[in-house]
C-alpha cells in the first residue's frame, strides 16, 4: 500500500517523496485513515516504527482543509514529556508540513516564556508542548482553547511517570468536550489504559507490534559484573568493541556526571544530558550528538523516549531502569526505521529484580556473558532459562576470545571528536524537505558547533567516584580540572 492509497494530498505526497519515505510502516497504515475519519485513537506500535508521522501526516492535513485559527487559538495541541521530545516532535510537523500554509510552535520550560507567548498571539494550527510550560501559558492567558480540534498524547505513560498528572488534569480540564483524542506510545501501562477510557471516546484500537515488545531490530545482550567495576567494563568495551556512537544510560544525574567525567577523562569525547542541566546545554549536547560532533552521549531516562537519532547503532544501560517499560524505550533509540542495533546492559547482583521486571514484559530472557577481568564476584542469580539462540556458552577462561560476543553495527563518528577510535566515512544526512517561505515556522534549535577536542572532565566538587583502579584514578583527578574550569555543577 502506497501514501497516495491512504488519500493524503498532494502537497504531503511531495514531501514525502522527497524524505524518501516510499511506503507507510504498518502503524501509519493503520492510524492515517482512521485519524483523517476524525476518530479517536489509540496506539501501540514499537520504537522506531513511525508512530510521529502516524499522527502528523493526518493531522496536517485535516488542518489544511477545513478551518482557520483566531488570535490566541491553537486547533491541534501535541503534549509530549520532554523538552527534547518536544523539538523533535515540531520538527516532524514541520518536515511533514514544509508545503503547507500553517503555523506551528514548540513550548516548553526551562527557556524563557515571552517568546512562546508573542508566538501564541496570532494563534497557532499545530502546538507542541510538555505539560508544565503549556499550563503555565494557560493561566497567563496567553491562548486559549476555544478552536481545540485535536488533542495528541505522545507517550502518556512517560508523563504519568513523571509526575505531570495533576498538570495533564488541569490542561484536559480547560479543552472543549467536543474534539479528537489521540494516544501513541511504544509502552502501555494499567495506568494508561485507565486514562484512555475517561479520555477516548469509542476509539480505534491500533495495534501494530505486540505492546511493550523490544524492537526486533536490536540484538540485545546482558554483561554481568559487580558495581564498582562497570565504569571499567564500560571504559574496556568502548575500546575493544571499538565503539561508535553509543547513547549510554545511567540512573542518576550524579551517576551521568560521574560517568561523563571518567569518559572524557579517558580521550572519549562525552557529553550529558539529565534534568539539572540548562536547557540550551541539554539541546545543544544532543543536537551535536545527532550530528556526529560527540561520541558518547550519557543520560538519564530524559532521553529515553522518543528521541530519533539516525542510525545510533549502540545502546548501553549503564545501570537498568527501575521502570521496566523505559528498558523497551532506551533501546529503542537504535535500530529504528529498520536498521539493525544493538543493546549492552551492565547488570550487577543487586540489579536481578528489575532484570527479571524487563525479561518478563519483553516476554524474553536476555541471553548474558561476562567478560574476562571483569567477572562478578557477586553472582547475579538466574532469572529462568535463556533462550536457546543466547550465544552464552563460555569457553574455558585462557580459550575465551577477545572479540565481542555481540556485533555493534559500525557507525561513522567524525575524526576530530573521536581521537583514540577508528573513523569511518560520515553516512549522507536524510534528505529534508524544502521550507517555503509562508510555511511553518523555524525551530528555536541552536546550530551545531563545530567538532572540538574533548575537554577535560567537569565534576562536582566533593563527589564521589566509583570507578576503580585506571578510571578511579582518572576521574579522582577530574574536580581540580573542573574547579578551574568554573562549568556549572551538573
Ligand atoms: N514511512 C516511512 N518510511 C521511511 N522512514 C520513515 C517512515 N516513517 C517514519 N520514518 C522514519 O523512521 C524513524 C522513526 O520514526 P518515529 O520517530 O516517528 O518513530 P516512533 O515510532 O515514534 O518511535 P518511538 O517509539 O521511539 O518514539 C524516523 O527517522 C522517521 O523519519
Amino acid at each position: 500500500m502506497s501514501f497516495a492509497a491512504l488519500q493524503l494530498i498532494d502537497p504531503l505526497l511531495r514531501t514525502l517523496a522527497e524524505l524518501g519515505y516510499d511506503d507507510p510502516t504498518p502503524v501509519q497504515k493503520q492510524a492515517i485513515p482512521a485519524v483523517l475519519a476524525g476518530r479517536d485513537l489509540m496506539a501501540a506500535a514499537q520504537t522506531g516504527t513511525g508512530k510521529t508521522a502516524g499522527f502528523a501526516l493526518p493531522l496536517l492535513q485535516r488542518l489544511t482543509l477545513a478551518g482557520a485559527v483566531g488570535p490566541h487559538g491553537v486547533r491541534c495541541l501535541v503534549l509530549v514529556p520532554t523538552r527534547e521530545l518536544a523539538e523533535q516532535v515540531y520538527d516532524s510537523f514541520r518536515r511533514y508540513g514544509a508545503a503547507l500554509p500553517l503555523r506551528a510552535f514548540v513550548a516548553y520550560g526551562g527557556v524563557p516564556i515571552e517568546p512562546q507567548v508573542n508566538k501564541l498571539r496570532k494563534g497557532l494550527d499545530v502546538l507542541v508542548a510538555t505539560p508544565g510550560r503549556l499550563l503555565d501559558l494557560l493561566r497567563q492567558g496567553a491562548l486559549t482553547f476555544a478552536q481545540l480540534e485535536t488533542l495528541v498524547l505522545d507517550e502518556a505513560d512517560r508523563m504519568l511517570d513523571l509526575g505531570f498528572a495533576a498538570d495533564l488534569d488541569a490542561v484536559f480540564a480547560a479543552l472543549p468536550a467536543q474534539r479528537q483524542t489521540l494516544l501513541f506510545s511504544a509502552t502501555f501501562s494499567d495506568t494508561i489504559h485507565a486514562m484512555a477510557t475517561q479520555l477516548l471516546q469509542d476509539p480505534v484500537s491500533v495495534q501494530a507490534s505486540p505492546a511493550n515488545a523490544a524492537a526486533k531490530t536490536v540484538r540485545q545482550l546482558v554483561y554481568t559484573t559487580d558495581k564498582k567495576a562497570k565504569p571499567e567494563l564500560l571504559v574496556h568495551l568502548a575500546r575493544q568493541q571499538d565503539w561508535g556512537q553509543a547513547l549510554i544510560f545511567a540512573k542518576t544525574k550524579k551517576g551521568v556526571d560521574q560517568l561523563v567525567a571518567l569518559l572524557q577523562d579517558e580521550g572519549f569525547s562525552a557529553e550529558a544530558i539529565h534534568g539539572d542541566r540548562p536547557q540550551p546545554a541539554r539541546l545543544q549536547a544532543l543536537n551535536r550528538f545527532k550530528a556526529r560532533q560527540v561520541q558518547l552521549l550519557v543520560a538519564t531516562d530524559v532521553a529515553a523516549r522518543g528521541l530519533d537519532i539516525q542510525a545510533l547503532p549502540l545502546v548501553v544501560n549503564m545501570d537498568l531502569p527501575t521502570v521496566a517499560e523505559d528498558y523497551v524505550h532506551r533501546i529503542g533509540r537504535t535500530g529504528r526505521a529498520g536498521a539493525a542495533g544493538a543493546a549492552i546492559s551492565l547488570v550487577a547482583a543487586d540489579e536481578v529484580e528489575l532484570l527479571r521486571a524487563i525479561e518478563t514484559l519483553i516476554k524474553q530472557v536476555l541471553p548474558r556473558v561476562e567478560e574476562p577481568g571483569f567477572e562478578a564476584n557477586h553472582r547475579v542469580p538466574s532469572t529462568g532459562t535463556p533462550p536457546k539462540a543466547a550465544t552464552v556458552v563460555r569457553p574455558a577462561k585462557a580459550a575465551r576470545p577477545a572479540v565481542p560476543r555481540l556485533a555493534v553495527p559500525k557507525q561513522a563518528v567524525p575524526k576530530q571528536a573521536v581521537p583514540k577510535l577508528a573513523v569511518p566515512k560520515p553516512a549522507a544526512p536524510r534528505p529534508s524537505a524544502p521550507r517555503p517561505a509562508g510555511g511553518f515556522e523555524q525551530a528555536p534549535l541552536a546550530p551545531p558547533k563545530p567538532a572540538r577536542k574533548p575537554r577535560p572532565a567537569a565534576v562536582p566538587p566533593g563527589r564521589t567516584v566509583v570507578a576503580t583502579s585506571r578510571g578511579a584514578k582518572a576521574a579522582a583527578k577530574a574536580p581540580a580540572k573542573a574547579a578551574a574550569k568554573g562549568r556549572p555543577k551538573r
